[in-house]
């Protein structure tokens, strides 16, 4: 692993790293703060999925949850959102596959199985080389995320209950076999047989039976993709119809942005920290 950058901040380190991916093929860049906490021991780990068209930088600079996460004594991790580089298959005008929109899934279609993997990179990868070199206690760990990673967050967290302890999301795709944003995303990386995109669909993976203790979601009210892309209400019936707990926050005048995540991030961070034993 290499240190691409590292600033002290609200106590504790902001950093960005670089590492050589075995799962994508690829080197992958991920932005970690540790907190001050972790100078006397291992701290939670808190893990940001984002969004299309970003990369691990858009909540680092964006998202303000450093003061939090250094109140609360949280490692924050942000990865990137897809395999990069020149000799990617791609569609560089289309923003919603490709570059900057991983999917969080493990692609089995030609010319994408070999490269977007990004479900075993955060799963498998990234999560033992933070294991290994940060002061993490991977006992507790909660993930986040906001649209496609919101998308990533919930379907990781109903598929590993037991590793994470916490999860919540701004503004997820909530079915993304069905949202306008990913629907075509998931037949070019897992072709056109839907039942295999049932595992990386939120809601249908709690229809199929999969289980969470409770769920935060914060949505704007003013997000022009909330018809088509979002409808928090799939996730508010599939919550109800199997007894999961979900706390829907509508935000009235917010849209999908930055400015909108970054309100809610405190109240986002010291719900998982509570969760988290914090
Ligand atoms: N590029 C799209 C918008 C994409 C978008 O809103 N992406 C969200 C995630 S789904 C994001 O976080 N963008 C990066 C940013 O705001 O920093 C458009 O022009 O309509």
């Amino acid at each position: 692993m290499e240190t691409v950058s590292k600033a002290k901040s609200h106590g504790g380190v902001q950093g960005v790293y670089r590492h050589a991916s075995k799962v994508t093929g690829t080197p992958m860049t991920f932005a970690v703060f540790v907190p001050p906490q972790a100078s006397s021991g291992p701290v939670p780990v808190l893990w940001y999925l984002s969004g299309l068209t970003c990369t691990h930088a858009n909540v680092m600079e964006k998202g303000e949850y450093r003061a939090a996460a250094a109140r609360h004594g949280v490692i924050i991790v942000a990865p990137d959102t897809s395999p990069r580089g020149e000799e990617m298959p791609d569609e560089p005008d289309n923003w919603q596959f490709g570059s900057g929109a991983g999917f969080y899934l493990d692609a089995t279609r030609e010319p994408y199985a070999a490269n977007y993997r990004m479900y075993s990179y955060i799963v498998d990868e990234l999560t033992a080389l933070i294991a290994a070199e940060f002061p993490a206690d991977m006992k507790r760990q909660g993930i986040f995320g906001h649209s496609m990673g919101g998308h990533g967050a919930l379907t990781i967290a109903l598929k590993h209950p037991d590793r994470f302890a916490s999860c919540s999301a701004f503004a997820p795709i909530v079915q993304s076999s069905t949202a306008d944003w990913s629907r075509p995303a998931l037949e070019k990386y897992l072709g056109a047989d839907e039942i295999a995109w049932r595992t990386y669909d939120a809601v249908a993976l709690i229809e199929d039976g999969k289980r969470f203790p409770e769920f935060l979601v914060d949505q704007g009210a003013a997000d022009p993709f909330l018809k088509t892309g979002l409808r928090p209400e799939l996730l508010a019936d599939a919550c109800k119809a199997a007894g999961i707990p979900l706390t829907l926050n509508l935000r009235d005048g917010y849209d999908h942005s930055y400015y909108f995540i970054s309100t809610f991030m405190a109240d986002h961070i010291a719900w998982h920290a509570k969760r988290l034993g914090l």
